[in-house]
């Protein structure tokens, strides 16, 4: 059972497409969380990715690598960013992903982390620089409290690979539609399509796309071919801006009368 899963399909099951943005916790303060995330599930996200900053984000380009130095140096921790979720926690309708680097978890002690993380509404979790083959250092404690470990799925994976990341991948599959690092791009290879529906063959688990995904074109588009989107820097930039019009459009290109 997975609560992330379940929420991801209750809104591919009435046509709309999954939309999920990133933020980066503490970002602007950590006295922002909370109006930032009960409006985006005001706007009617499917669930939110919330990221926690790290001093070496391998994986972040410069916008999301400027946000998590932003909210470092605000103090943000992850102890105070579960503490800052889990005291709004029952106004939340939608599921948090926390996007975490994995030595922050394994400080805070895993079994801990997993029971904290439950009580703040954390319904999945992104370890971008944990290969699979070590999940069974965080997998147990997780399952044990109803958190789903998401996979990366990347454009370079060998056919073998993508199908185990796939068969591995809780709550939904994230596959990375450029090869890189995150951040907003103009255009994107032609044999995606193809890629996504090789994903999509080997589970029933929802696959969404991300990386590079910043305008409502983009979202309707890739919204043809798989369940949803993760849209990350653009909306970390918008926030930056307090352009709520940006982000509202991004969402509405996800619903039923934008992807048909
Ligand atoms: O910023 P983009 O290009 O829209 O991509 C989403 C991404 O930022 C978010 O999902 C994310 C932020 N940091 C990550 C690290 C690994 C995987 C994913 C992420």
């Amino acid at each position: 059972m997975s609560q992330l899963k379940d929420a991801i399909l209750s809104v591919t099951a009435r046509g709309d497409k999954a939309f999920i943005p990133y933020i980066m916790a503490g970002d602007g303060g950590l006295e922002k969380l909370k109006p930032t995330i009960l409006k985006l599930q005001q706007l009617g996200v499917a669930a939110i990715e919330v990221g926690i900053p790290f001093t070496d984000p391998v994986a972040d380009g410069p916008t999301i690598e400027r946000a998590g130095e932003r909210a470092l140096a605000n103090g943000t921790t992850l102890r105070k960013v579960v503490e800052t979720l889990t005291s709004f926690a029952d106004e939340l309708t939608v599921p948090l992903v926390a996007m975490t680097y994995l030595n922050p978890i394994l400080a805070y002690g895993v079994e801990q982390f997993a029971a904290d993380a439950k009580g703040a509404g954390i319904r999945g979790l992104i370890i971008p620089d944990m290969p699979l083959e070590e999940s069974e250092t965080v997998q147990p404690a997780l399952s044990d409290a109803g958190i789903s470990l998401v996979q990366l799925v990347s454009l370079t994976s060998t056919p073998e690979r993508m199908e185990r990341l796939t068969k591995a991948s809780e709550g939904f599959i994230y596959a990375v539609t450029v090869n890189g690092i995150t951040g907003a791009r103009s255009s994107f290879a032609n044999e995606l399509e193809e890629h996504f529906k090789r994903i999509q063959s080997y589970t029933d688990t929802p696959v969404l796309a991300g990386f590079g995904i910043s305008t409502p074109h983009h979202v309707t588009d890739f919204s043809s071919f798989c369940s949803g989107v993760v849209v990350g820097s653009k909306i970390v930039d918008s926030l930056v801006n307090e352009d709520w019009a940006a982000i509202e459009e991004l969402v509405s290109a996800s619903k039923v009368a934008a992807v048909k």
